[in-house]
């Protein structure tokens, strides 16, 4: 289930049920958990099996397909009633990445025109949404790489990698691309700190795909800007405004400060259903805290005294004046303003 093809993938369907990755034992386990609710759906989307905007967003369209699923075969012409309650854990599953919102909207869209089973025309819909992500993430490939410099050395954030979509990545779809067309001279990875999905996904990642990576505690990336070893700082996004500011994780704020300072390029790359038209101020995102133990412990270890307080917030805002430029499959907008990223998202 991990391959669809050439393409690494976080979920899918199989015989009525959702199949994930648990990405929580990766790089070590590759285990698969399969789900037959949505609220199992909602709580291993909480407890980040699955995560990345639009990997949580195609997760619960999913989600949707098996609350429909159960209850029309309860009772069959109150479907929606019954669903309601699953909708509202999907939705409140994780509240920062626009994705999972934008999901459940497009899945409802259909509801007020199913006379009979729904499970087929909400399957159908789900489908669709995962493919739409995963050829969204090649054309934002050919797009961000066509940006980069030949000898281009990259550094990334986290994981937007084809774990956190529905396969190839958003940010690692650029440098796939960027890869395969021998315009990378080196590329580093940011372990991420706290749930380290640098160190444990991203590394895995590219190194199943044969790409080269080094790793970096998060606390390096300034050094090696300072000397002048970094061109591009490419990441992914969990919320976009209509200004163009960006809610990514934790740390992405502190790169793009440090790469103005060092006349390095920030590249965000994000599908259309990463960008919220509704929101013009990055500061009203509501941004995830999540436990302190992620940040206490390290493999249910623990590395600091009992007693210690931590603050775990999971994402940043970056304002819109520090992003060079936005990839999206839509096209490129740089140097983002309400203007372009309206432009963009009618186009
Ligand atoms: C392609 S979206 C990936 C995005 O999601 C990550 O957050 P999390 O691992 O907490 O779901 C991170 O912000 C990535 O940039």
């Amino acid at each position: 289930m991990i391959y669809q093809g050439d393409s690494l993938c976080p979920l899918t369907w199989q015989e009525e049920r959702l199949h994930l990755l648990d990405q929580r034992w990766l790089p070590h386990q590759q285990q698969i958990v399969v789900l037959a609710t949505a609220a199992e759906v909602a709580q291993a989307i909480k407890d980040m099996v699955v995560r990345g905007a639009p990997a949580i967003g195609i997760a619960a369209a999913y989600g949707v397909v098996l609350a429909a699923q159960s209850a029309y075969a309860q009772a069959p012409p109150h479907w929606q009633t019954i669903i309601t309650a699953d909708l509202q854990k999907l939705a409140q599953a994780r509240p920062t990445a626009v994705n999972l919102v934008w999901a459940l909207q497009r899945m409802q869209t259909h509801f007020s025109t199913i006379v009979a089973d729904p499970v087929p025309i909400l399957l159908a819909e789900a489908h669709r949404i995962h493919q739409e992500d995963l050829a969204a993430n090649h054309r934002m490939g050919e797009l961000g790489a066509d940006l980069l410099p030949a000898a281009c050395r990259v550094l990334t954030h986290c994981n937007a990698g084809a774990l956190a979509t529905g396969g190839y990545g958003t940010a690692l779809g650029v440098i796939r691309t960027a890869h395969r067309a021998g315009k990378l001279s080196q590329v580093y990875a940011d372990e991420t700190r706290p749930w380290l999905q640098g160190a444990r996904l991203t590394a895995w990642e590219l190194l199943q795909d044969n790409i080269p990576v080094t790793l970096l505690a998060d606390n390096a990336a300034a050094a090696l800007m300072q000397q002048q070893r970094i061109d591009w700082v490419i990441v992914g996004a969990d919320r976009i405004t209509a200004r163009g500011d960006v809610a990514n994780k934790i740390g992405t704020y502190g790169l793009a400060i440090l790469a103005r300072q060092h006349g390095v390029k920030l590249m965000v790359v994000a599908p259309t259903s990463t960008i919220d038209m509704n929101l013009m101020e990055g500061s009203a995102i509501v941004i995830e805290e999540r436990s302190q133990a992620e940040v206490l412990t390290v493999n249910g270890q623990a590395i600091a005294p009992v007693g210690a307080q931590a603050w775990n917030p999971a994402f940043d805002v970056t304002p819109s004046h520090l992003v060079d430029v936005i990839v999206t499959e839509k096209g490129v907008v740089t140097q983002p303003n309400l203007e372009r990223m309206t432009a963009i998202m009618r186009s």
